[in-house]
């Protein structure tokens, strides 16, 4: 909210980015919702990644009925993931989140290692997750889910609930939804996201017709992000459902983080452990003595290598457009000397 004092000079506003849709982004000012599309100097200055994306702030310029968005605000955080299919790129999914909900059904859905891929991930961007159990009315020992997600040891809350039952929503609603906070949604399709927003809002988005397409059976789903205001003042991104989380390796938070990994790495013999074969680790120690589940290590390497993976082709991609660069400017060079 700080951002409407930063520039009202020049008839430009500041705005904030509900969703995206090809060309045309919805935005919201102080006086209302209005479409906007990019400045040419925007795109041109920019890398994809700093254009506006869902929870951005923008500066815009009103021009007729519509609007200009001249610049992006600096953001607080940023969620990323590995683009979907790529090696190596990094693809931005919404910016300035409190924290995220990782929603995951009971039942088919339930996936460790899928959950802590987003959690390495999440934690990884600097957002604090929130883990969200859905459809808990679907198996008949929800309670060990949620034991089984906090032997992870995130330290993060696990939120068990169905999104059929409107008290059980309302109870975890209060406590992790916070009035002018801003917060998104993840989770694979048909976990029930769209139905947990549709009941914290009391009435069903979807029926606007705005932001879901029905498939070829008829059923709904969400197909752009977008952030809506829920009645308590808090803010929250629906994304549609996402098939692949992959790692990426963000600055200035190298190497997989996991609390309790992180508090024994220290006790390691050597400075530099990589915790795999070394004598003297007390990551290794602690899995041994069962200190440390199985289950975290496993995932921890696993997390390591898809990271390593993604920085690998990261350089190699460099190197390519370093030697691209050069060659361009050498193929340059020969055409001024020969004049053609
Ligand atoms: N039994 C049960 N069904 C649920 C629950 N939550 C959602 N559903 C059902 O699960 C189906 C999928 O829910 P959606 O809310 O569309 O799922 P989504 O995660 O938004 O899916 P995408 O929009 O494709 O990303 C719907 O038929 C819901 O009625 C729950 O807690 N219990
Ligand atoms: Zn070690």
């Amino acid at each position: 909210m700080r951002h409407f004092e930063i520039n009202t000079s020049r008839d430009l506003e500041a705005a904030r980015v509900l969703s995206i849709q090809g060309f045309k982004h919805l935005l919201i000012t102080e006086t209302g919702n209005v479409e906007a599309q990019l400045a040419g100097a925007l795109m041109n200055s920019r890398e994809p990644e700093a254009y506006p994306k869902v929870g951005d702030w923008v500066l815009m310029k009103p021009y007729d009925e519509e609007g200009i968005i001249i610049d992006t605000l600096p953001r607080i955080n940023e969620l990323s993931r590995k683009a979907p299919g790529t090696q190596s790129r990094r693809q931005v999914l919404a910016a300035n989140i409190d924290a995220a909900f990782i929603v995951q059904a009971l039942g088919r859905d339930y996936n460790l290692m899928r959950l802590q891929r987003y959690l390495q991930q999440i934690v990884q961007c600097n957002i604090q997750p929130v883990v969200i159990l859905n459809k808990a009315d679907l198996v008949p020992d929800p309670e060990t889910y949620r034991q089984e997600v906090q032997e992870l040891g995130y330290n993060c809350p696990v939120v068990l609930t169905s999104a059929l039952n409107q008290a059980q929503q309302e109870a975890w609603a209060n406590q992790y939804l916070l009035p002018r906070h801003t917060y998104i949604l993840l989770g694979s399709s048909g976990v029930g996201k769209s139905t947990l927003v549709n009941s914290l809002l009391g009435y069903k988005l979807q029926e606007e017709g705005a932001t879901s397409t029905a498939n070829y059976k008829g059923k709904h789903t969400t197909t752009a992000r977008h952030l809506v205001l829920l009645p308590n003042g808090s803010m929250i991104i629906d994304a549609p459902g996402m098939r692949e989380f992959g790692v990426t390796a963000e600055s200035g938070s190298e190497g997989v983080h996991h609390p309790q990994i992180d508090e024994l790495a220290p006790q390691c013999r050597f400075g530099n452990c990589t915790h795999q074969h070394e004598p003297g680790c007390a990551i290794i120690a602690a899995v041994h003595n069962g200190t440390l589940p199985k289950v975290v290590y496993h995932s921890y390497l696993k997390l390591l290598r898809e990271q390593y993976h993604f920085q690998a082709s990261e350089a190699d991609k460099r190197r390519d457009e370093k030697q691209f660069t050069k060659m361009a400017k050498q193929v340059f060079k020969h055409r001024k000397d020969s004049k053609y």
